[in-house]
């Protein structure tokens, strides 16, 4: 494989125990990526249980879950400051160690006056409300730009999205010559009258071509019973795959995506009984599914290595 990822949180709202925060890794390295954060502690103890973690030499001054927090997470891109994907960042921030928080200017700019400003949570950033206490580095990239990820070996870019009335972002990781992307919320370009969907597919098109795309993280956050007016900047099923359908143009046309893994994130849970999002999200896109994509469902705790068929 290529990219190991871990499902420290998979829910798109509700469970404050299980929100949206993978980490990432070239394969076999020591030190992860977080990709978003809104859980951190209580989702890295269910992959502690589920081994994710077994190649870790413990450290004998932390409980494993304090060497996995501190230790192999080198760093955090924030997508978006949404709550649901920085809760467990600002929760856990009082034991992390120092490291950089990756985002778009206007996202760390929200982290840094909303949260981070001594009212709704003492200030770990390195600006903003003094003191700023410098346990992270607020580092703004540039859309489109390349840049190291410290502590790895990846490198990262990031592109923005539309979410509702938020600019939320995805973040395309490198190693050697393989590439993983991973998308924060988004609506479909037709909801939102927004290209960049299409922007980053243009983009991922020739590296799916070239077979260096070795799978993607996006959203599903209703099914497909949802209506366009109630979908609040997100995609269900039906956009969802009108959406793949246009990265399948623009990455050579019928069947150049087959095989792809797609790892769908933030499902939103129902307080419904009878309800079950998940059940219902899998079927649809599943019955959709005329590309041949390899739709991957996970839960908290598990660990995938992508890509799948390896
Ligand atoms: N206009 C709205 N009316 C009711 N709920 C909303 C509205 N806009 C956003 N939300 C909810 O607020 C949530 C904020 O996080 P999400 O974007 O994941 O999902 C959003 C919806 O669940």
């Amino acid at each position: 494989a290529d990219f190991d990822l871990v499902a420290l949180g998979v829910d798109g709202g509700l469970q404050n125990g299980n929100l949206s925060a993978w980490l990432v890794r070239a394969d076999g390295e020591p030190r992860y990526l977080a990709l978003d954060a809104g859980t951190l502690l209580s989702g890295i103890d269910v992959a502690l249980q589920h081994g994710a973690f077994d190649d870790r030499k413990p450290d004998p001054a932390l409980t494993p879950a304090g060497d996995v927090l501190r230790n192999a997470i080198a760093g955090y891109f924030v997508s978006h400051a949404h709550l649901d994907h920085v809760a467990g960042l600002l929760v856990d921030a009082t034991d992390d160690s120092p490291k950089p928080i990756y985002g778009l200017a206007s996202t760390l700019a929200v982290l840094s006056r909303d949260y981070f400003n001594w009212d709704a949570w003492p200030n770990f950033a390195d600006r903003g409300t003094t003191p700023a206490l410098k346990q992270y580095t607020l580092r703004d990239e540039p859309p489109g730009q390349w840049f190291a990820v410290d502590g790895t070996s990846l490198r990262a870019a990031l592109y923005p999205l539309t979410h509702d009335r938020v600019t939320s972002s995805m973040i395309l990781l490198q190693h050697g010559g393989a590439y993983l992307a991973y998308f924060g919320d988004t609506g479909a370009d037709t909801v939102q009258h927004s290209d960049r969907l299409q922007t980053i597919w243009k983009l991922l098109g020739p590296l799916q071509k070239r077979g260096a795309l070795k799978g993607m993280l996006i959203e599903c956050s209703y099914p497909d019973r949802v209506d366009d007016a109630h979908l609040y900047g997100h995609l269900n099923p039906a956009w969802l795959l009108r959406e793949l359908q246009r990265f399948e143009q623009a990455a050579g046309g019928a069947g150049s995506l087959r095989g792809l893994d797609v790892v769908v994130t933030h499902i939103k849970p129902s307080l419904r009984r009878a309800t079950d999002p998940r059940r219902e999200i899998a079927d649809q896109l599943r019955a959709g599914n005329t590309l041949g994509l390899h739709f991957h469902f996970a839960q908290q705790g598990d660990l995938l290595k992508l890509p799948s068929a390896e």
